[in-house]
């Protein structure tokens, strides 16, 4: 048995160099943790780099070093979905495992991909598509193997986390805050996927599969972002005791609860109470909190982007591809036999329960409705909810802040989202009705 591993980094960015930083730095460790020599042979870099090791082969052909005999695992962290796919599929067909941080690829692309690793006895792991250096991927695929997750809430994307962070307590302007952002290695190429929401609804898919045995279905996640909140709304918010988060929910919904039976998949801000733990999650840190039975809750948190953190989640994979490496060796046995499902079940086990579509959402809400300071008007709103069958948590009128305007902030209790867009359609069309209503949805986190 030959006593090094070989690696080859396809991308010299932020994660890359971040790999490259934490072999140099934990040489020492990682080879008392995995007993072998953990080597760079190859990178995929665009340019030659004159501040890599000379042992170190470069190369910009990427598709060659995935297929090269100098690589035991190949660790993807080009990012994107199209070269991103095609290397990693040569490695698959080269027998090499594979190592990727690149979660937009695994949620558009991920059935085909891990179905083809299954067919080439190899395994692709992807602890640091999720949530950075969290380890929840192994959480809840290893740890949590025994209970039923009923549902999971977590802020999962570290950019815009440290975006409303810096905005709430400091009063930050959004750009300024997003260009730190980039310059900290936190956001993605295009920021876009970070404060719309569709980075949080790539890893939502994830831990949906993993936690409900369930394919991928990026396509079905309900996704709304950050971009559209105001710092109105969050201070109201802090009034009633409640705090905005951008959440990912993959909720389980049986039959007998209200509303249809099926799995909830959506990101959006979300009102949480203050003293929620998730709620004093702060900066880039993101935090998933997992409701499963027996368990009850538990809560995993950690920094969510960066090169460090996500340096930590790939070399973690490394780790564990490193030791069924060294059992193949010893036993001469396929390698799948020795690595828990890709996607938490057996394949053959994966379920069809349908993703509910947007209008059968159950979730309580915030509304802000701008009216005339008329008499009447806050008992024409509140008949036309109660008449949906909306049951009101709390109402706060605040003073006029445009002459003879008012605004009205109505809390209200889970409802289905059909039932809330008919409300909101009535009320909008009072006379006394400025504005349209402005709408956030709320959750206790019970
Ligand atoms: N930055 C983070 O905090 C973080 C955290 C978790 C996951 N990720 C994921 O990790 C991946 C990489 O992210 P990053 O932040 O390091 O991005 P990055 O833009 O800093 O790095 C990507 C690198 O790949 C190189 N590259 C792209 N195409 C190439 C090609 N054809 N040949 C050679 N090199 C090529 C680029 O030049 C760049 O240096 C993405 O999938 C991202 O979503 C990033
Ligand atoms: N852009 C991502 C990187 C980590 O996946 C984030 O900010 O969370
Ligand atoms: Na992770």
């Amino acid at each position: 048995m030959s006593n090094s591993i070989k690696l080859a980094i396809l991308g010299l960015g932020t994660v890359g160099t971040g790999v490259i930083n934490l072999i140099n730095d934990n040489l020492n460790e990682l080879k008392r943790r995995s007993g072998r020599d953990i080597i760079i042979t190859e990178v995929g870099t665009r340019r030659q780099r004159d501040d890599i090791d000379t042992n170190i082969m470069q190369n910009s052909d990427l598709m060659a070093i995935a297929a090269s005999d100098n690589v035991d695992i190949v660790i993807e962290v080009i990012g994107g979905t199209t070269l991103a796919k095609d290397v990693i599929m040569q490695a698959i067909k080269n027998g090499k495992h594979v190592v990727t941080a690149n979660k937009a690829l695994l949620a558009e692309h991920g059935n085909e991909i891990f179905a083809f690793a299954e067919e080439n006895n190899v395994h692709v792991a992807y602890e640091a598509a999720v949530a950075g250096g969290i380890p929840i991927i192994k959480v809840m695929r290893e740890a949590l193997a025994a209970n039923k997750i009923d549902w999971l809430a977590g802020i999962i994307n570290g950019t815009g986390n440290f975006i409303m962070t810096e905005m709430r307590d400091k009063g930050r302007p959004f750009a300024d805050v997003l260009s730190e952002a980039q310059e900290l290695g936190y956001a993605e190429a295009d920021p876009t996927f970070d404060v719309e929401g569709i980075d949080a609804a790539h890893k939502l898919a994830l831990l949906a599969s993993i936690a409900f045995g369930i394919p991928l279905q990026f396509d079905k996640v309900y996704c709304e972002g950050i971009t559209g909140i105001t710092l109105q709304d969050v201070n109201y918010a802090e009034e009633l005791g409640y705090r905005i988060k951008h959440l990912g929910f993959a909720v389980r919904r049986d039959s007998e609860n209200d509303g249809d039976a099926g799995v909830e998949l959506r990101v959006h801000p979300t009102l949480i109470p203050q003293d929620a733990l998730l709620a004093n999650v702060n900066g880039v840190k993101n935090a998933v909190l997992v409701n499963s039975h027996p368990l009850g809750q538990t809560l995993y948190c950690g920094d969510g982007a960066g090169a460090g953190a996500t340096a930590s989640a790939v070399m973690a994979d490394v780790m564990d591809l490193v030791r069924v490496l060294g059992s193949k060796d010893r036993d001469d046995q396929s390698n799948t036999g020795h690595h828990v499902p890709h996607l938490a079940f057996i394949p053959e086990q994966l379920s069809d329960t349908p993703i509910l579509r947007a209008d059968q959402m159950v979730t309580g809400y915030y509304l802000r409705v701008h009216a005339y300071d008329s008499p009447g008007v806050l008992a024409d709103i509140t008949r036309i909810l109660s008449d949906a069958g909306i049951n009101i948590d709390a109402i706060l009128q605040k003073p006029a802040h445009k002459v003879g305007q008012v605004p009205v902030i109505i809390l209200t209790l889970p409802v289905v989202e059909s039932q809330m867009n008919l409300a909101i359609e009535k009320i909008e069309k009072l006379e006394t009705i400025t504005d349209k209503v402005v709408r956030i949805r709320l959750d206790e986190l019970a």
